[in-house]
Protein backbone atom coordinates (compact mmCIF):
# COMPACT_ATOMS: atom_id res chain seq x y z
CA UNK A 1 0.00 0.00 0.00
CA UNK A 2 2.83 2.54 0.84
CA UNK A 3 4.36 1.63 -2.49
CA UNK A 4 1.85 2.81 -4.14
CA UNK A 5 0.96 5.52 -2.56
CA UNK A 6 4.57 6.39 -3.20
CA UNK A 7 4.22 5.82 -7.16
CA UNK A 8 1.11 7.61 -7.35
CA UNK A 9 1.86 11.46 -5.53
CA UNK A 10 4.94 11.99 -7.36
CA UNK A 11 4.59 16.25 -7.06
CA UNK A 12 4.55 17.48 -3.60
CA UNK A 13 2.10 20.03 -4.83
CA UNK A 14 0.09 18.00 -7.52
CA UNK A 15 -3.79 18.37 -6.98
CA UNK A 16 -3.53 22.10 -5.88
CA UNK A 17 -4.56 24.89 -8.38
CA UNK A 18 -3.15 28.13 -8.95
CA UNK A 19 -4.43 31.33 -10.47
CA UNK A 20 -2.14 33.87 -11.22
CA UNK A 21 -3.12 36.92 -12.53
CA UNK A 22 -0.29 38.99 -10.92
CA UNK A 23 2.02 41.05 -13.12
CA UNK A 24 6.00 41.51 -13.25
CA UNK A 25 8.09 39.79 -10.57
CA UNK A 26 7.15 39.44 -6.97
CA UNK A 27 3.64 37.42 -7.37
CA UNK A 28 4.38 35.31 -10.55
CA UNK A 29 7.76 34.21 -8.76
CA UNK A 30 6.12 33.04 -6.11
CA UNK A 31 3.46 31.30 -8.44
CA UNK A 32 6.45 30.13 -10.41
CA UNK A 33 8.03 28.81 -6.76
CA UNK A 34 4.47 26.61 -6.73
CA UNK A 35 4.88 25.52 -9.87
CA UNK A 36 7.90 24.16 -9.56
CA UNK A 37 6.86 21.33 -7.39
CA UNK A 38 3.66 20.17 -9.72
CA UNK A 39 0.85 22.97 -8.68
CA UNK A 40 -1.09 23.76 -11.96
CA UNK A 41 -0.55 27.06 -12.26
CA UNK A 42 -2.68 28.98 -14.81
CA UNK A 43 -1.17 32.58 -15.80
CA UNK A 44 -3.66 35.46 -16.76
CA UNK A 45 -2.23 37.91 -19.36
CA UNK A 46 -3.94 40.82 -20.75
CA UNK A 47 -4.88 39.20 -24.10
CA UNK A 48 -2.59 42.62 -26.50
CA UNK A 49 -0.48 43.84 -23.93
CA UNK A 50 0.78 40.38 -22.23
CA UNK A 51 2.80 40.47 -18.72
CA UNK A 52 5.19 43.86 -18.86
CA UNK A 53 8.06 40.99 -18.08
CA UNK A 54 7.75 39.49 -21.71
CA UNK A 55 9.39 42.57 -22.27
CA UNK A 56 11.68 43.18 -19.84
CA UNK A 57 15.65 42.52 -19.79
CA UNK A 58 17.03 40.88 -22.61
CA UNK A 59 15.00 39.31 -25.20
CA UNK A 60 16.56 36.17 -28.01
CA UNK A 61 15.53 36.46 -31.62
CA UNK A 62 12.34 38.60 -30.13
CA UNK A 63 11.60 36.35 -26.96
CA UNK A 64 12.06 37.69 -23.42
CA UNK A 65 14.53 35.62 -21.45
CA UNK A 66 13.27 36.23 -17.96
CA UNK A 67 9.88 35.54 -18.94
CA UNK A 68 11.01 32.04 -19.89
CA UNK A 69 12.16 31.76 -16.25
CA UNK A 70 9.60 33.43 -15.04
CA UNK A 71 6.51 31.66 -16.21
CA UNK A 72 7.84 27.86 -16.46
CA UNK A 73 5.68 25.21 -15.45
CA UNK A 74 2.62 27.46 -16.27
CA UNK A 75 -0.15 27.37 -18.69
CA UNK A 76 -0.89 30.64 -20.26
CA UNK A 77 -4.69 31.97 -20.85
CA UNK A 78 -5.45 35.46 -21.86
CA UNK A 79 -8.20 37.34 -20.79
CA UNK A 80 -9.13 41.17 -20.23
CA UNK A 81 -10.65 41.44 -16.37
CA UNK A 82 -11.46 44.98 -17.14
CA UNK A 83 -14.42 43.52 -19.03
CA UNK A 84 -17.15 41.97 -17.64
CA UNK A 85 -16.78 38.86 -19.81
CA UNK A 86 -13.26 38.69 -18.94
CA UNK A 87 -14.24 39.11 -14.97
CA UNK A 88 -17.26 35.68 -15.67
CA UNK A 89 -14.43 33.51 -17.58
CA UNK A 90 -12.36 34.25 -14.31
CA UNK A 91 -14.74 33.83 -12.26
CA UNK A 92 -15.33 30.45 -13.76
CA UNK A 93 -11.64 29.52 -13.32
CA UNK A 94 -11.56 30.20 -9.88
CA UNK A 95 -14.48 27.94 -9.04
CA UNK A 96 -11.97 25.42 -9.09
CA UNK A 97 -9.18 26.75 -8.18
CA UNK A 98 -6.96 26.66 -4.30
CA UNK A 99 -5.04 29.46 -4.82
CA UNK A 100 -5.35 33.18 -6.60
CA UNK A 101 -2.13 35.42 -6.67
CA UNK A 102 -2.80 38.85 -7.39
CA UNK A 103 -1.08 42.61 -7.30
CA UNK A 104 -3.24 44.69 -8.10
CA UNK A 105 -3.34 47.90 -6.50
CA UNK A 106 -5.88 48.24 -3.96
CA UNK A 107 -9.13 49.13 -5.46
CA UNK A 108 -8.30 47.75 -8.89
CA UNK A 109 -10.07 44.02 -8.32
CA UNK A 110 -12.86 45.89 -6.39
CA UNK A 111 -13.32 48.44 -9.41
CA UNK A 112 -13.60 44.94 -11.78
CA UNK A 113 -16.44 43.21 -9.47
CA UNK A 114 -13.69 41.01 -8.19
CA UNK A 115 -13.72 41.61 -4.45
CA UNK A 116 -12.45 39.15 -2.52
CA UNK A 117 -15.65 38.36 -0.32
CA UNK A 118 -17.15 37.91 -3.35
CA UNK A 119 -14.84 35.37 -4.46
CA UNK A 120 -14.80 33.51 -1.35
CA UNK A 121 -18.14 33.53 -1.23
CA UNK A 122 -18.17 31.31 -4.33
CA UNK A 123 -15.49 29.18 -3.29
CA UNK A 124 -14.84 29.53 0.54
CA UNK A 125 -11.79 27.51 -0.03
CA UNK A 126 -10.00 30.22 -1.93
CA UNK A 127 -6.60 31.25 -0.68
CA UNK A 128 -6.10 34.60 -2.08
CA UNK A 129 -2.71 36.17 -2.15
CA UNK A 130 -2.63 40.03 -2.72
CA UNK A 131 0.89 41.29 -3.47
CA UNK A 132 1.27 45.18 -3.25
CA UNK A 133 3.48 47.87 -2.30
CA UNK A 134 2.77 48.68 0.49
CA UNK A 135 -0.35 46.47 1.95
CA UNK A 136 -4.20 46.83 1.94
CA UNK A 137 -4.64 49.58 4.42
CA UNK A 138 -2.42 52.48 5.55
CA UNK A 139 -1.85 55.99 4.16
CA UNK A 140 0.40 54.33 1.24
CA UNK A 141 -1.68 51.77 0.73
CA UNK A 142 -3.23 52.88 -2.92
CA UNK A 143 0.47 54.15 -4.24
CA UNK A 144 1.69 52.15 -7.05
CA UNK A 145 4.62 50.00 -5.64
CA UNK A 146 7.85 48.66 -6.50
CA UNK A 147 10.90 46.20 -5.21
CA UNK A 148 12.52 49.42 -5.39
CA UNK A 149 10.76 51.57 -2.80
CA UNK A 150 10.90 48.65 -0.32
CA UNK A 151 14.70 48.39 -0.68
CA UNK A 152 14.89 52.53 -0.05
CA UNK A 153 11.95 52.47 2.80
CA UNK A 154 13.04 49.33 4.95
CA UNK A 155 16.49 50.56 5.72
CA UNK A 156 18.39 48.41 3.40
CA UNK A 157 19.23 51.35 0.92
CA UNK A 158 21.10 53.36 3.82
CA UNK A 159 23.06 50.80 4.76
CA UNK A 160 24.40 49.68 1.60
CA UNK A 161 27.38 51.04 -0.49
CA UNK A 162 30.64 53.02 0.52
CA UNK A 163 30.51 55.12 3.88
CA UNK A 164 30.97 57.91 1.71
CA UNK A 165 29.20 56.83 -1.08
CA UNK A 166 25.12 57.24 -1.50
CA UNK A 167 22.56 54.79 -0.35
CA UNK A 168 22.76 51.79 -2.61
CA UNK A 169 20.01 50.06 -4.42
CA UNK A 170 20.89 46.37 -5.67
CA UNK A 171 21.16 45.99 -9.42
CA UNK A 172 17.98 43.49 -9.09
CA UNK A 173 14.98 42.70 -8.12
CA UNK A 174 15.65 42.12 -4.34
CA UNK A 175 12.79 42.92 -2.56
CA UNK A 176 10.72 41.81 -4.94
CA UNK A 177 12.78 38.21 -5.03
CA UNK A 178 11.93 38.46 -0.84
CA UNK A 179 8.40 39.38 -0.81
CA UNK A 180 7.86 36.14 -3.77
CA UNK A 181 9.70 33.91 -1.03
CA UNK A 182 7.54 35.02 1.57
CA UNK A 183 4.61 35.14 -0.40
CA UNK A 184 5.07 30.89 -1.38
CA UNK A 185 5.23 30.40 1.97
CA UNK A 186 1.84 31.97 3.16
CA UNK A 187 0.64 30.39 0.55
CA UNK A 188 1.54 26.90 2.18
CA UNK A 189 0.16 28.32 5.69
CA UNK A 190 -2.93 29.64 4.41
CA UNK A 191 -3.38 25.81 2.69
CA UNK A 192 -2.15 24.18 5.65
CA UNK A 193 -4.41 26.24 7.91
CA UNK A 194 -7.22 25.14 5.24
CA UNK A 195 -6.93 21.70 6.20
CA UNK A 196 -7.93 22.47 9.98
CA UNK A 197 -10.67 25.20 9.34
CA UNK A 198 -11.73 23.80 5.79
CA UNK A 199 -11.83 27.58 4.78
CA UNK A 200 -9.09 29.45 2.32
CA UNK A 201 -8.53 33.25 3.59
CA UNK A 202 -6.77 36.78 1.94
CA UNK A 203 -3.52 37.11 2.72
CA UNK A 204 -2.42 40.99 2.65
CA UNK A 205 1.62 40.87 1.59
CA UNK A 206 3.22 44.46 1.38
CA UNK A 207 7.32 44.20 -0.63
CA UNK A 208 8.11 46.47 1.89
CA UNK A 209 7.74 43.82 4.96
CA UNK A 210 9.20 40.79 4.55
CA UNK A 211 12.75 42.56 3.51
CA UNK A 212 12.53 43.41 7.29
CA UNK A 213 12.84 39.69 8.14
CA UNK A 214 16.59 39.69 6.30
CA UNK A 215 17.60 42.72 7.74
CA UNK A 216 17.53 40.78 10.98
CA UNK A 217 17.84 42.92 13.69
CA UNK A 218 17.93 46.45 12.99
CA UNK A 219 14.46 47.50 14.67
CA UNK A 220 15.49 45.60 17.83
CA UNK A 221 18.95 47.20 18.08
CA UNK A 222 17.55 50.59 17.24
CA UNK A 223 14.65 50.39 20.05
CA UNK A 224 17.51 49.07 22.55
CA UNK A 225 20.22 50.80 21.96
CA UNK A 226 19.31 53.59 19.29
CA UNK A 227 21.62 52.02 16.87
CA UNK A 228 21.19 52.91 13.55
CA UNK A 229 23.49 50.90 10.79
CA UNK A 230 25.72 52.65 8.63
CA UNK A 231 26.95 52.44 4.80
CA UNK A 232 30.11 49.90 5.76
CA UNK A 233 31.14 49.01 2.11
CA UNK A 234 31.85 45.09 1.82
CA UNK A 235 32.84 45.31 5.63
CA UNK A 236 30.37 44.24 8.13
CA UNK A 237 29.14 45.62 11.69
CA UNK A 238 28.90 41.84 12.80
CA UNK A 239 32.47 40.34 12.47
CA UNK A 240 35.86 40.67 10.57
CA UNK A 241 37.48 40.02 8.15
CA UNK A 242 34.70 40.48 6.55
CA UNK A 243 35.56 41.62 2.78
CA UNK A 244 36.80 41.20 -0.72
CA UNK A 245 40.38 40.63 -0.96
CA UNK A 246 42.00 40.63 -4.79
CA UNK A 247 44.72 37.69 -5.04
CA UNK A 248 47.94 38.13 -6.36
CA UNK A 249 46.89 37.04 -10.20
CA UNK A 250 44.12 39.60 -9.95
CA UNK A 251 41.12 37.37 -9.00
CA UNK A 252 38.43 38.67 -5.79
CA UNK A 253 37.91 36.33 -3.08
CA UNK A 254 35.10 36.67 -0.45
CA UNK A 255 36.09 35.68 3.01
CA UNK A 256 33.45 36.04 6.07
CA UNK A 257 33.85 35.09 9.93
CA UNK A 258 31.18 35.00 11.67
CA UNK A 259 31.65 32.29 13.16
CA UNK A 260 34.57 32.24 15.89
CA UNK A 261 36.32 29.13 14.96
CA UNK A 262 36.59 30.54 11.70
CA UNK A 263 37.50 33.75 12.31
CA UNK A 264 40.22 32.19 14.57
CA UNK A 265 41.66 29.60 11.99
CA UNK A 266 41.86 32.84 9.25
CA UNK A 267 44.24 34.48 11.66
CA UNK A 268 46.58 31.49 11.78
CA UNK A 269 46.17 30.44 8.27
CA UNK A 270 47.37 34.10 7.43
CA UNK A 271 50.60 34.23 10.24
CA UNK A 272 48.78 36.62 12.50
CA UNK A 273 48.14 33.88 15.26
CA UNK A 274 48.63 36.83 18.10
CA UNK A 275 45.69 38.22 16.89
CA UNK A 276 43.67 35.49 18.68
CA UNK A 277 44.37 36.58 21.96
CA UNK A 278 43.80 40.31 22.04
CA UNK A 279 40.86 40.67 24.28
CA UNK A 280 38.63 42.35 21.37
CA UNK A 281 39.38 39.27 19.28
CA UNK A 282 36.54 37.10 21.43
CA UNK A 283 33.63 38.34 19.77
CA UNK A 284 32.51 39.21 16.02
CA UNK A 285 31.55 42.71 16.82
CA UNK A 286 34.91 43.90 18.51
CA UNK A 287 36.43 41.90 15.66
CA UNK A 288 34.51 44.38 13.86
CA UNK A 289 36.15 47.64 15.09
CA UNK A 290 39.26 46.44 14.12
CA UNK A 291 38.57 45.86 11.12
CA UNK A 292 41.13 47.53 8.93
CA UNK A 293 43.81 45.56 11.10
CA UNK A 294 42.59 42.56 10.25
CA UNK A 295 41.66 43.50 6.47
CA UNK A 296 45.43 44.54 6.24
CA UNK A 297 46.26 41.08 7.29
CA UNK A 298 44.05 38.91 5.40
CA UNK A 299 44.36 41.15 2.00
CA UNK A 300 47.49 41.58 2.34
CA UNK A 301 48.55 37.66 2.49
CA UNK A 302 45.54 36.82 -0.23
CA UNK A 303 47.61 39.73 -2.09
CA UNK A 304 50.85 37.77 -2.35
CA UNK A 305 49.50 34.64 -3.36
CA UNK A 306 47.50 33.45 -6.64
CA UNK A 307 43.58 32.66 -5.89
CA UNK A 308 44.06 28.98 -6.42
CA UNK A 309 46.99 28.56 -3.72
CA UNK A 310 44.22 30.75 -1.19
CA UNK A 311 41.32 28.48 -1.82
CA UNK A 312 43.03 25.65 -1.03
CA UNK A 313 45.29 26.89 1.66
CA UNK A 314 41.37 27.82 3.07
CA UNK A 315 40.06 24.58 2.47
CA UNK A 316 43.12 23.00 4.16
CA UNK A 317 42.65 25.00 7.44
CA UNK A 318 38.74 24.49 7.35
CA UNK A 319 38.28 28.51 7.17
CA UNK A 320 35.45 29.74 4.80
CA UNK A 321 36.03 31.81 1.21
CA UNK A 322 34.93 31.80 -2.23
CA UNK A 323 35.72 33.20 -5.63
CA UNK A 324 33.53 36.24 -6.61
CA UNK A 325 31.80 34.68 -9.52
CA UNK A 326 30.08 36.14 -12.25
CA UNK A 327 27.44 34.07 -14.24
CA UNK A 328 29.82 32.61 -16.32
CA UNK A 329 31.70 31.33 -13.83
CA UNK A 330 28.44 30.03 -11.84
CA UNK A 331 27.71 27.89 -15.14
CA UNK A 332 30.94 26.78 -14.77
CA UNK A 333 31.09 25.89 -11.53
CA UNK A 334 31.25 22.09 -10.17
CA UNK A 335 30.02 22.38 -6.80
CA UNK A 336 26.34 23.88 -8.75
CA UNK A 337 27.37 21.31 -11.53
CA UNK A 338 27.12 18.68 -8.84
CA UNK A 339 23.73 19.85 -7.59
CA UNK A 340 22.56 20.00 -10.66
CA UNK A 341 21.77 23.88 -10.31
CA UNK A 342 21.90 24.64 -14.01
CA UNK A 343 19.28 22.87 -16.38
CA UNK A 344 18.40 23.32 -20.19
CA UNK A 345 14.98 23.17 -20.67
CA UNK A 346 13.57 22.35 -24.43
CA UNK A 347 11.43 25.32 -25.49
CA UNK A 348 9.48 25.59 -28.84
CA UNK A 349 10.56 29.08 -29.61
CA UNK A 350 14.03 29.00 -28.47
CA UNK A 351 15.62 25.37 -29.00
CA UNK A 352 16.30 25.00 -25.37
CA UNK A 353 16.63 27.73 -22.76
CA UNK A 354 19.02 27.27 -19.47
CA UNK A 355 17.84 28.56 -16.21
CA UNK A 356 18.80 27.60 -12.52
CA UNK A 357 16.72 24.39 -11.87
CA UNK A 358 14.47 24.18 -8.45
CA UNK A 359 15.26 25.73 -5.63
CA UNK A 360 15.87 22.75 -3.34
CA UNK A 361 16.25 18.92 -3.48
CA UNK A 362 13.47 16.77 -1.92
CA UNK A 363 14.40 13.00 -1.41
CA UNK A 364 10.61 11.86 -1.91
CA UNK A 365 8.49 14.10 -3.95
CA UNK A 366 11.47 16.63 -6.18
CA UNK A 367 10.73 19.36 -8.01
CA UNK A 368 10.84 19.69 -11.56
CA UNK A 369 11.17 22.21 -14.96
CA UNK A 370 8.94 20.58 -17.22
CA UNK A 371 8.69 23.34 -19.58
CA UNK A 372 9.76 27.38 -20.13
CA UNK A 373 7.72 30.42 -20.33
CA UNK A 374 4.78 29.90 -22.90
CA UNK A 375 3.40 32.08 -25.85
CA UNK A 376 0.92 34.58 -24.80
CA UNK A 377 -2.79 33.08 -24.65
CA UNK A 378 -1.09 29.36 -25.82
CA UNK A 379 -3.55 27.40 -23.58
CA UNK A 380 -6.26 29.59 -23.78
CA UNK A 381 -8.73 27.39 -25.33
CA UNK A 382 -7.81 23.84 -23.17
CA UNK A 383 -7.61 25.46 -19.85
CA UNK A 384 -11.16 27.66 -20.43
CA UNK A 385 -12.53 24.38 -21.70
CA UNK A 386 -11.60 22.64 -18.66
CA UNK A 387 -13.60 25.15 -16.79
CA UNK A 388 -16.27 24.43 -18.37
CA UNK A 389 -16.81 26.67 -21.92
CA UNK A 390 -17.48 25.45 -25.22
CA UNK A 391 -15.87 25.91 -28.42
CA UNK A 392 -18.69 28.16 -29.66
CA UNK A 393 -18.48 30.47 -26.10
CA UNK A 394 -14.37 30.70 -26.74
CA UNK A 395 -14.91 31.87 -29.94
CA UNK A 396 -17.40 34.70 -29.18
CA UNK A 397 -15.06 35.62 -26.37
CA UNK A 398 -12.09 36.05 -29.03
CA UNK A 399 -13.92 37.28 -31.37
CA UNK A 400 -14.59 40.46 -28.78
CA UNK A 401 -10.97 40.82 -27.74
CA UNK A 402 -12.01 39.61 -24.16
CA UNK A 403 -9.65 36.18 -24.13
CA UNK A 404 -6.84 35.65 -26.68
C1 LIG B 1 2.68 47.23 -10.86
C2 LIG B 1 1.81 48.45 -10.51
C3 LIG B 1 2.69 49.58 -10.05
C4 LIG B 1 1.06 48.89 -11.79
O1 LIG B 1 0.17 49.92 -11.46
P1 LIG B 1 -1.02 50.35 -12.41
O2 LIG B 1 -0.56 50.33 -13.82
O3 LIG B 1 -1.57 51.62 -11.89
O4 LIG B 1 -2.05 49.12 -12.33
P2 LIG B 1 -3.16 48.57 -11.31
O5 LIG B 1 -2.55 47.76 -10.24
O6 LIG B 1 -4.12 49.60 -10.87
O7 LIG B 1 -3.92 47.56 -12.25
C5 LIG B 1 -4.64 47.97 -13.42
C6 LIG B 1 -3.89 47.64 -14.68
O8 LIG B 1 -3.57 46.28 -14.75
C7 LIG B 1 -3.23 46.00 -16.11
N1 LIG B 1 -3.57 44.61 -16.37
C8 LIG B 1 -2.71 43.59 -16.14
N2 LIG B 1 -3.25 42.43 -16.47
C9 LIG B 1 -4.49 42.68 -16.94
C10 LIG B 1 -5.52 41.87 -17.45
N3 LIG B 1 -5.39 40.55 -17.53
N4 LIG B 1 -6.66 42.45 -17.82
C11 LIG B 1 -6.81 43.80 -17.71
N5 LIG B 1 -5.84 44.62 -17.25
C12 LIG B 1 -4.69 44.08 -16.86
C13 LIG B 1 -3.93 47.01 -16.93
O9 LIG B 1 -2.93 47.77 -17.57
C14 LIG B 1 -4.69 47.84 -15.91
O10 LIG B 1 -4.71 49.20 -16.19
P3 LIG B 1 -6.03 49.90 -16.81
O11 LIG B 1 -6.22 49.24 -18.14
O12 LIG B 1 -5.60 51.32 -16.88
O13 LIG B 1 -7.14 49.64 -15.82
C15 LIG B 1 0.74 48.10 -9.45
O14 LIG B 1 -0.04 47.03 -9.94
C16 LIG B 1 1.29 47.75 -8.09
O15 LIG B 1 1.69 48.60 -7.28
N6 LIG B 1 1.31 46.44 -7.77
C17 LIG B 1 1.71 45.91 -6.45
C18 LIG B 1 3.20 45.88 -6.28
C19 LIG B 1 3.91 45.09 -7.34
O16 LIG B 1 3.71 43.90 -7.53
N7 LIG B 1 4.76 45.79 -8.05
C20 LIG B 1 5.57 45.23 -9.13
C21 LIG B 1 6.69 44.43 -8.57
S1 LIG B 1 7.99 44.29 -9.73
C22 LIG B 1 9.11 45.51 -9.37
O17 LIG B 1 9.19 45.95 -8.29
C23 LIG B 1 9.99 46.01 -10.46
O18 LIG B 1 9.73 45.73 -11.62
O19 LIG B 1 10.95 46.71 -10.13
Amino acid sequence: MMHLIRCIVVEALSGIKVVDISTLFAGPTAAMLLGDFGADVVKVEHPRRGDPSRGHGHAKDGVGLWWKVLSRNKRTVAIDLSSEDGQGVLRALLAEADVLVENFRPGTLERWNLAPESLLEANPRLVISRVTGFGQIGPMAGEPGFGTLAEAMSGFASMTGEPDGPPTLPPLALADGIAALACAYAIMVALRARENTGRGQVVDLAIIEPILTVLGPQITAFQALGVIPQRTGNRSSNNSPRNTYRSRDGRWLAVSTSAQSIAERVMHLVGRPELVDEPWFSSGRTRAEHAEELDAAVGGWIAERDAEEVIAAFSEAQAAIAPVYDVSDVVDDPQFRALGTVLEVPDEELGSVAMQNVMFRMSDTPGEVRWAGPRLGEHTDEVLAEAGLDAEQIAALRDKGVVG
